[in-house]
């Protein structure tokens, strides 16, 4: 029975049962609200958009043809996981989605049964899946299905191979099924030998349609005996080696299905009644549109992966908030561009951020010197490692969260050979609304031990370019940290970058803030608050190294400063704060003044920045916040403070 138009469907799903009393034309009705409601969630704020319009049909498909409540399904990476929120019971919260209490962008065990791992890092679905089948057997649940939903972007990630491998040769494939979600895009255009084979696999359609037209040609020939097989055979072999989608799979022991029509429910139905049928392991080929529903994101689904807030009108959209700031990003990928034109040496690799890192003008002005590897940080750190033995001047531009992929190989193929490879980690401390998944926490911590390495963090917009330049001249491993935050300027004439020099913007004696990074700034506004308000002179120190440190200055304000507080924007444990502490124990010197600003060892769930930083501690509140409780604890008054250089004003 058909719900009569006035009435929305979607309302009437708490939970994916409901699906199936929906008729065929309910379901397309269905997927029509759940468009519109995608619609309104990027209406309000910045959110994935693109790839959730793509799997639609896919979600309602699956969601029909299994019983998710017990069997497992994970979405990999986690950004396209809105329209499996909207039909298991959060339909009614999917507009706060990426807000302070709100649904997380990702999947989020706390929020649903349905939503098995807080998932954000491309690449790890078909291995999970097939551990949740592997442990559903040894519980003696065997009959559990395992899904892993994976898209064509994520695919090339080195972990899947380590997934396949294990599926051809183990027992527990038998309920274990990948879905490749092959809509042609990463946030770019994919890239890669595996984005050409699987262009070749759409093909398949064409294969089959050719052999039927062979087929019917071939008795209108006058050939005699078995001429017409042979030459029929010779046909589909032929074309059959050049085009046959799933030979790469079958090989590995998948069965390999496909490619079909993702967004034709009756089509998935059938083959994922067909799949369920049959003994895994089982590749799916699912082919769909990023972006499909919505004109302007088919049309242009990069600048629709995740877009700015806008609004439809009857031209197209209208952006909501344009922002024109400057980000700390920018500033980097503007000076890589200089140095790429000053210095035929210098080359840029990205694992599929072209968009995130800003380096498009890069990719178009040096296209031979910029290397997108996909989503497969581990080998671009490796790759560069062999560029950069090779004389080359390699720089890995990868965000903090999505560099620890590569994590043995920084150390194994890099620091170890002590090879000049500079790696710009974006997004180096709290991101906002992506959350946990996507902070870049704890690069501070995961650098700082290797051998040969340098790591080093702006203090403002002053200190970028330098910094890029001063890298890049280092005949050794550089590790320089930025945030997702706009650029500030601090007004004065800045020191030059010098290995271990942190640059002293104004020396007091009643305190001293040492910040690593980009609270620089919030540290000058709450020097200037401490002193207006409760008459504390405390002083401003741009570290600007966490490794090697510069203990000269900081052991002076350790001798001389009635407290010492450092700020860094990263995990406390084995960050900039545990470096001063260690060099200061090591020393000889006490500590006990010392005290560390940093992340929490907790998540610091999804929010807007802002919120965040304010949450832990990191905005200029907390800073004087916590200056002013150290103040008390040491019975510091005002009086130690002594005269010095004015204070500088923040532009
Ligand atoms: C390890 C890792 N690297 C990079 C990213 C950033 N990222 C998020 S989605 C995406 C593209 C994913 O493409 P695909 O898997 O095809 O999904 P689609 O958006 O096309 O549905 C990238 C590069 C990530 N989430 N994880
Ligand atoms: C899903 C994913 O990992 C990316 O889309 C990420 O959300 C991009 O982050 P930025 O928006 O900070 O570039
Ligand atoms: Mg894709």
């Amino acid at each position: 029975m058909t719900t009569p138009q006035s009435q929305p469907i979607l309302p009437r799903i708490q939970s994916p049962s409901d699906l199936h009393a929906l008729s065929e034309a309910d379901l397309g009705r269905l997927a029509a609200e759940m468009r519109e409601e995608l619609i309104g969630v990027v209406g309000r704020r910045s959110a994935h958009f693109a790839s959730n319009l793509g799997v639609v049909e896919l979600c309602l498909a699956l969601h029909l043809a299994f019983d998710f409540a017990k069997d497992r399904l994970i979405w990999d990476t986690g950004h396209q996981i809105y329209p499996h929120k909207l039909i298991t019971g959060r339909a009614d919260r999917i507009h706060t989605i990426r807000t302070k209490d709100g649904l997380m962008g990702y999947p989020n065990p706390a929020e649903s049964p349905y939503d098995l791992f807080m998932t954000g890092h491309a690449g790890a679905a078909p291995s999970t899946a097939m551990g949740l089948h592997a442990g559903d057997i040894v519980m003696g649940r065997p009959e559990r299905y395992s899904v892993a939903v994976i898209g064509d972007g994520a695919f090339p990630s080195g972990v899947v191979y380590e997934a396949l491998n294990n599926a051809g040769d183990q027992a527990h494939g038998r309920r274990y099924i990948i879905i490749l979600n092959d809509n042609k895009m990463s946030i770019c255009p994919r890239v890669g030998g595996i984005a050409y084979y699987l262009d070749k696999a759409r093909m398949a359609p064409e294969y089959k349609r050719a052999n039927t037209l062979v087929r019917k040609v071939l008795p209108s020939i006058p050939l005699v005996g078995d001429q017409a097989d042979r030459l029929l055979q010779q046909f589909k072999d032929a074309v059959k080696a050049s085009v046959h989608g799933g030979m790469i799979f079958e090989e590995l022991g998948f069965t390999y299905l496909g490619p079909i029509d993702g967004h034709d429910l009756k089509t998935l139905n059938t083959y994922l009644e067909k799949v369920k049928a049959m003994d895994g392991p089982i590749l799916l080929h699912v082919l769909t549109d990023k972006g499909r529903g919505f004109e302007p994101a088919e049309r242009d689904p990069v600048s629709f992966h995740a877009p700015a807030p806008f609004q439809r009108c009857e031209e197209g959209i209208i952006p909501l908030k344009t922002s024109s700031t400057r980000a700390y990003t920018n500033a980097v990928s503007e000076a890589l561009y200089e140095a790429l034109r000053r210095d035929p040496k210098v080359a840029v690799l990205t694992a599929a951020m072209c968009e995130g890192n800003k380096l498009q003008k890069i990719r178009d002005a040096f296209p031979e010197r910029f290397f997108d590897v996909g989503i497969c940080e581990a080998h671009a750190v490796t790759f560069a490692a062999g560029m950069a033995k090779a004389g080359a001047r390699p720089v890995v531009d990868i965000y903090s969260t999505f560099l620890q992929r590569g994590y043995d190989h920084i150390f194994q193929e890099v620091a170890l050979q002590d090879l000049p490879v500079l790696f710009c980690l974006d997004r180096a401390g709290l991101v906002g609304s992506d959350g946990p998944t996507h902070h870049g926490s704890y690069d501070l911590a995961y650098m700082r031990p290797f051998p040969n390495m340098v790591v080093m963090a702006p203090g403002d917009a002053k200190d970028v370019a330098p910094m890029v330049d001063w890298a890049l001249q280092h005949d050794h491993p550089v590790a320089l940290r930025y945030p997702k935050a706009n650029l500030e300027e601090v007004q004065r004439d800045p020191q030059p970058i010098e290995l271990g020099q942190a640059e002293v913007l104004e020396w007091e004696t009643d305190g001293m803030l040492v910040a690593l990074g980009a609270q620089v700034p919030d540290c000058l506004r709450a020097a200037e608050r401490l002193r207006a308000d409760h008459g504390l002179r405390v002083g401003v120190i741009n570290a600007r190294f966490a490794k090697p440190l510069d203990t000269a200055t900081i052991f002076k304000a350790l001798d001389e400063c009635g407290f010492v507080l450092t700020i860094e924007e990263g995990a406390l444990m084995g960050g900039f704060g545990s470096a001063v502490l260690e060099a200061a124990n090591d020393a000889g010197r006490s500590t006990s003044h010392v005290r560390r600003l940093g992340l929490p060892d907790r998540f610091v769930l999804h929010a807007e920045r802002d919120e965040q930083l304010a949450e832990v501690g990191l905005d200029v509140d907390g800073i004087v916040a916590r200056a002013l409780e150290l103040a008390q604890q040491l019975g510091i008054t005002g009086e130690l403070g002594t005269s010095s250089a004015a204070t500088r004003s923040v532009g």
